[in-house]
């Protein structure tokens, strides 16, 4: 379905908006209620992701669809390659099997599981014959995806002898991988992340270890009830709405909090340049926006909040102001090849120069230059291209193909754009 967000003229403020639990809290959460049986988990994301590793974790079927879900997709690997005598296949959509995880996959199998190819070596569907996991040793890649880390950290607890994870390379988004840890010690689990200092071997090269995480075996949780805060992720468009507002507009979104567990929650200092002002009151964020001289340049590494990048160039791009994000080299693999997408719709709105590289994008504007009064967000079956150049509506009317993409991660957008006084009509 595609979708006509037109030009708004009035938005309505003071609008107090519940946003789901984050998927990345929800998904961790999920796997190990399916490990430690006696777990109950409130505010659960309502995510199509968290709702698909839901639904495979219960299933006793033996063929799998995770659809488009990447940390279902690698936690789910994981999960089941460690349940002794269960034998499936782990499949998802056509774009995931272009998301590679041959990296988990080399790892769970050096551990003693039996994971392999269906199709393409390197990437799913994959055939799982389930296997009871001693543990023991590991040293693996941290730079392509934390997914693959976390996916081990979740289960390692059921390892006989727990694990000790040495990771080399550049680890990428590390917030991730410190949520999972966090989450492992509020279940019980003892875990241990401490900075490495020696060598190892990879298949290629010599590699130094940078960070080493020893998790023990945990027979019974400590906790039966699991809390997860609200979508950080989410919470990105509506700083972005924000930052395109006059001064003194604001709205509120609940559940925050000031201590999170989610790296997007960084969000707060990256928009107060731009504006928007974050104040925590019980139970949520009052996003306020502030009377502020714009930056001439937005420059940004976002090698731990890897899913800003496309809400973060939408704003500036909203804005007028330059902008050089870094640090996005997982983008390629996401849901699509991020930066391309940006780089092609970002063009559509106004004139400017945008210029890629494999893990950056840059935006310049040689002058200030008007919208273009129709502009067509294509979404490539990826749910932030949508959300993120939705509150570009302040400035233009907006095309939005395939617009229920965003149920991936947010099922409740349109109708909360239209709180905020977005018109929207079915095309
Ligand atoms: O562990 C997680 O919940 C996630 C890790 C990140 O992926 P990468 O580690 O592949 O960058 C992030 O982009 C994704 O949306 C969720
Ligand atoms: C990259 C994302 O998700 P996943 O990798 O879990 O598909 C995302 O939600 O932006």
């Amino acid at each position: 379905m595609d979708l006509r967000l037109h030009k708004v003229e009035k938005p309505r403020g003071h609008v107090a908006l519940t946003i789901s639990g984050s998927k990345s809290e929800s998904n961790r959460w999920l796997i190990l209620q399916a490990l430690y049986k006696n777990l109950d988990i409130d505010n659960l994301s309502d995510s199509d992701d968290s709702d698909h590793l839901s639904h495979v974790l219960k299933s006793e079927e033996s063929i799998l669809d995770i659809g488009h879900a990447g940390t279902a997709m690698r936690f789910g690997t994981a999960f089941f390659a460690s349940q002794e005598g269960r034998e499936i296949t782990l499949t998802g959509s056509d774009r995931m099997k272009q998301r590679p995880i041959g990296i988990l996959v080399d790892a769970l199998n050096s551990l003693g599981a039996e994971v392999s190819y269906l199709e393409k070596e390197g990437f799913p569907p994959l055939k799982i014959k389930g296997k009871k996991i001693q543990g023991g040793k590991l040293s693996v890649d941290g730079s392509v995806s934390s997914q693959f880390l976390t996916a081990l950290l979740l289960i390692a607890p059921s390892f006989e002898s727990g694990l000790q994870l040495e990771i080399y390379g550049d680890l990428t988004s590390r917030p991730y991988l410190e949520m999972t840890v966090d989450i492992l010690k509020q279940l019980g689990v003892n875990v241990n992340f401490s900075s490495g200092n020696k060598v190892v071997e990879s298949a290629s090269s010599t590699q130094k270890v940078n960070e080493l995480i020893e998790v023990k075996p945990l027979h019974n949780n400590a906790i039966t009830n699991a809390l997860v805060e609200s979508d950080w992720s989410s919470a990105g468009y509506w700083y972005s709405w924000v930052a395109m507002q006059e001064v003194g507009y604001e709205m509120s979104l609940s559940f925050y909090q000031d201590n999170s567990l989610q790296g997007d929650s960084e969000l707060v200092q990256i928009y107060k340049p731009l504006g928007v002002e974050t104040v925590f009151v019980e139970n949520g964020i009052r996003l306020v926006k502030i009377d502020q001289q714009l930056p001439d340049m937005v420059m940004l590494d976002l090698t731990n909040e890897p899913d800003q990048a496309q809400t973060i160039f939408a704003t500036c791009l909203g804005l007028g102001v330059d902008a050089q994000l870094t640090g996005l080299h997982t983008l390629k693999i996401k849901e699509t090849d991020r930066i391309e997408a940006m780089k092609t719709v970002g063009a559509r709105f106004r004139e400017s120069e945008i210029t890629t590289t494999n893990d950056s994008i840059k935006l310049h504007f040689k002058t200030s230059s008007s919208f273009n009064p129709e502009v067509t967000v294509d979404t490539y079956q990826d749910h932030r291209m949508a959300m993120a150049f939705a509150p570009l509506c302040m400035k233009t009317e907006l095309v939005i193909n395939e617009a229920m993409v965003v149920t991936k991660s947010y099922k409740n957008f349109y109708n909360d754009l239209n709180k905020v006084n977005v018109r929207i009509t079915e095309i």
